[in-house]
């Protein structure tokens, strides 16, 4: 693909429109499926065991967050994220709260030994998951961004993966080249999963373009963004940010999205 740009990304994808497995959370599957939907790829949330492996096969990327974690749900994220790295199809982890409690922490060393394509997470994810003094609060972020970026450049070496973090600005870098993207709105993180939801779509940009997830990811942060800044303009509160979010992510065009997005070097 020439143009890597995100609004050129935002094109192709809805052009395709790819198939994304989604391993998400109980609080996060509505809003993330409606999310991707709005954004113009087609989710699937799909992590039993029993079948994981095989749809991961078959569709475009796979994303797998341990938000709601079972022992269940972890053999279905083994059997995916193995179905994927053999069908050559990119797949995005998201830590959620893994610094919490030692299952979880087990949970995503397992899951980082098979080598995910992205890694998204808050700023206390982050800077948790490269071993630093995190102040996550639960799910929650409680630290800023700008002290994760030396963790996510860690990460990133030490994994092999793009890593994106996100906040008030967003960072995201292979090890190699580094971004900030600006935008967005304080009302995001008052509505649960948006995060969760951004991992999704993620996914949706890797299968769009398999063989560059840093392109992926920056069009991914910078889609929510600019749907976000634009959703808020009008919001009361984190309800009415809600919907007129999926209405701005489903309003928005590769061209607006190029024309308003704030990216800089790092
Ligand atoms: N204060 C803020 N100002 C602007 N944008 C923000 C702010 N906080 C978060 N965002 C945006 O909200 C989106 C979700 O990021 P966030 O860091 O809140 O994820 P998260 O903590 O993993 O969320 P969750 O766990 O609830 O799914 C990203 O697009 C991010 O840029
Ligand atoms: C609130 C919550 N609890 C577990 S996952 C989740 C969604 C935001 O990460
Ligand atoms: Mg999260």
């Amino acid at each position: 693909m020439e143009n890597k740009t995100p609004g050129a990304l935002l094109t192709a994808m809805r052009a395709k429109p790819p198939l994304v497995q989604c391993i998400t959370n109980y609080v996060a599957m509505n809003i993330a499926a409606n999310v991707v939907l709005a954004a113009g790829a087609s989710p699937a949330m799909v992590h039993a065991a029993e079948e994981a492996g095989e749809f991961a096969a078959i569709a475009g990327a796979l994303t797998v967050n341990i938000g709601t974690l079972s022992t269940q749900w972890i053999d279905g994220m083994h059997a995916a994220a193995k179905a994927a790295n053999a069908s050559g199809k990119p797949w995005v982890l998201d830590p959620v709260a893994h610094y919490a409690t030692s299952f979880r922490r087990r949970a995503v060393a397992d899951l980082l030994a098979l080598r995910p394509t992205i890694i998204r997470g808050n700023a206390s994810e982050i800077i948790a998951l490269a071993g630093g003094e995190s102040r996550g609060h639960g799910v929650d972020s409680r630290d800023p961004v700008e002290q994760a970026e030396d963790s996510a450049r860690l990460i990133a070496e030490r994994h092999g993966a793009v890593v994106a973090v996100t906040g008030v600005v967003d960072f995201v870098t292979d090890g190699t080249q580094a971004l900030r993207i600006e935008g967005g709105s304080p009302l995001m993180p008052q509505v649960t999963a948006l995060g969760c939801s951004l991992t999704c779509l993620t996914g949706a940009f890797a299968a769009t373009i398999p063989a560059d997830p840093f392109a992926a990811a920056v069009a991914a942060l910078s889609t929510f963004a600019v749907a976000g800044e634009e959703a808020a303009k009008d919001a009361a509160g984190p309800g009415s940010f809600s919907w007129r979010f999926l209405d701005q992510l489903a309003a928005l065009d590769g061209a607006k999205l190029d024309a308003k997005v704030g990216i800089s070097a790092a």
